[in-house]
C-alpha cells in the first residue's frame, strides 16, 4: 500500500511541470513571450443571458463584431453535465499511467500530448487531448476508454453542445439576415480539444497557447473557474474573466467568411500562472469537410463585394494546417471513417 502510494507520488513529482525553473525547450523568443502579464480583467466583456424572453440577437451580433467573443449564461446546459465533463477530463490528465500510453498512435483517433511544440520548436506549457466528435456514434469508439466513464460523459456533454451551438448559430444567422436553418446542414460539432495548463515557475517566459484564431464557425469553451485566456482587443491583450457556469463563444475564421467580414475572428492566447491550474474544454463547431465556404449570397452585392474566395473546408484545413501538427493525423482519421 505504502509502496504503491510512493510510486504514484514519485510519478507525479516527476511530471514535466514539477520544476523549479522553466526548461529551455519551453522558453519562447522575446517577441513571442506574453510581454505585459499585468493586464486587467475586461469589465466590458459581453456576457449574454440566453434565458431572456426576447432572444438576444442584437447583443450577439454586436459582441461578434466588436469583440469576436462573448460569454453565454443561463444557456440550458445542465450544470452536472458540465462538471462531470470537466472532472473526467481532469481525471484523464491526472492519470499517472497516461504517461505510459505516451504518444498515442494517430490512427486510434485521439491525440494526447504533453509536449506539443509550436512552429519554432518551443513547447507550449500545457497538456492537450484532441479527438473528432462527428458523427458522434462512430467517433465515440475511437476515444480514450480510461477513465472508464470518459466516453459516456463526454458524449452527453457533446450532445448538449450540439443543441446549444445550433441555437447560437441560428441567432447569428438571423442577425446576419440569413435564411432560417442556414447552418443546420453545414455545421457539426467536429472536434474536441481539451487542455490542462499546470502552474509555471515563470509565466513571463511561457505560453499555454500562442496567439491564434480558430478555423471554426464558432468555438465554445468551458473553463470552469479558470482564468488565463486573453483576447486581442484594439491592439491590446485583455483577460477574459471567469464565470464558472458560462460558456465562452468565439467567432472562427469560417464564420468571418460567411459573414463577409461583418463578424470578426479575433486573436486569442492562454498565459500561464505561478499558482493556478487552468483546465478548459474547447469544442469546435466547424463546417462539414466537404462544404464549400464563401460569403453568404445575401451579404454580397455591388456595394459590398465578396471579400473572401470560396474554398472547400477540407482544402482550407489542409492548406492552413488548421489543427497544427495534427492536421494530417486528424484528416487520416476522417479518411478511415468515410
Ligand atoms: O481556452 C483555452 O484554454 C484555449 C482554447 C483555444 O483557444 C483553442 O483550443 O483554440
Ligand atoms: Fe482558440
Amino acid at each position: 500500500m505504502c509502496d504503491h502510494y510512493m510510486e504514484i507520488k514519485e510519478e507525479k513529482d516527476s511530471r514535466w511541470f514539477n520544476v523549479e525553473y522553466v526548461p529551455q525547450d519551453y522558453i519562447f523568443s522575446q517577441e513571442d513571450r506574453p510581454q505585459n502579464l499585468d493586464v486587467p480583467v475586461c469589465d466590458s466583456f459581453p456576457v449574454i443571458d440566453l434565458a431572456k424572453p426576447i432572444r438576444p440577437i442584437e447583443a450577439i451580433l454586436k459582441a461578434s463584431q466588436e469583440f469576436g467573443f462573448f460569454q453565454v449564461i443561463n444557456h440550458g446546459v445542465p450544470e452536472k453535465t458540465m462538471i462531470d465533463a470537466m472532472n473526467v477530463l481532469k481525471e484523464f490528465f491526472n492519470m499517472p499511467s497516461k504517461e505510459a500510453i505516451g504518444y498515442v498512435p494517430h490512427a486510434k483517433g485521439w491525440i494526447y500530448t504533453n509536449n506539443d511544440h509550436t512552429k519554432d520548436g518551443v513547447y507550449l506549457w500545457r497538456e492537450n487531448l484532441k479527438h473528432l466528435c462527428h458523427p458522434l456514434e462512430e467517433c465515440i469508439q475511437l476515444w480514450p476508454d480510461k477513465p472508464a466513464r470518459y466516453q459516456d460523459i463526454i458524449a452527453a456533454y457533446l450532445l448538449e453542445i450540439q443543441k446549444l451551438s445550433l441555437r447560437i448559430l441560428e441567432m447569428i444567422g438571423e442577425g446576419l439576415g440569413l435564411e432560417p436553418g442556414y447552418f443546420n446542414d453545414i455545421s457539426e460539432v467536429q472536434l474536441l480539444s481539451s487542455n490542462f495548463y499546470p502552474p509555471c515557475p515563470d509565466p513571463s517566459l511561457t505560453l499555454g497557447i500562442l496567439a491564434h484564431q480558430d478555423p471554426s464557425f464558432i468555438t465554445l469553451v468551458y473553463q470552469g473557474d479558470s482564468t488565463g485566456l486573453q483576447i486581442l482587443k484594439d491592439g491590446r491583450w485583455i483577460n477574459v474573466g471567469a464565470i464558472s457556469d458560462a460558456f465562452i463563444v468565439n467567432i472562427g475564421n469560417q464564420m468571418e467568411v460567411i459573414s463577409n467580414g461583418k463578424l470578426r475572428s479575433i486573436d486569442h492566447r492562454v498565459v500561464t500562472s505561478t499558482h493556478e491550474t487552468r483546465s478548459s474544454i474547447a469544442t469546435f463547431v466547424n463546417p462539414s469537410f466537404d462544404c464549400v465556404i464563401e460569403p453568404a449570397k445575401v451579404l454580397v452585392n455591388e456595394s459590398e463585394p465578396s471579400h473572401y474566395k470560396a474554398i472547400q473546408y477540407k482544402e482550407y484545413v489542409h492548406h492552413n494546417n488548421a489543427f497544427g501538427d495534427y492536421t494530417v493525423a486528424l484528416q487520416n482519421v476522417i479518411k478511415l471513417e468515410s
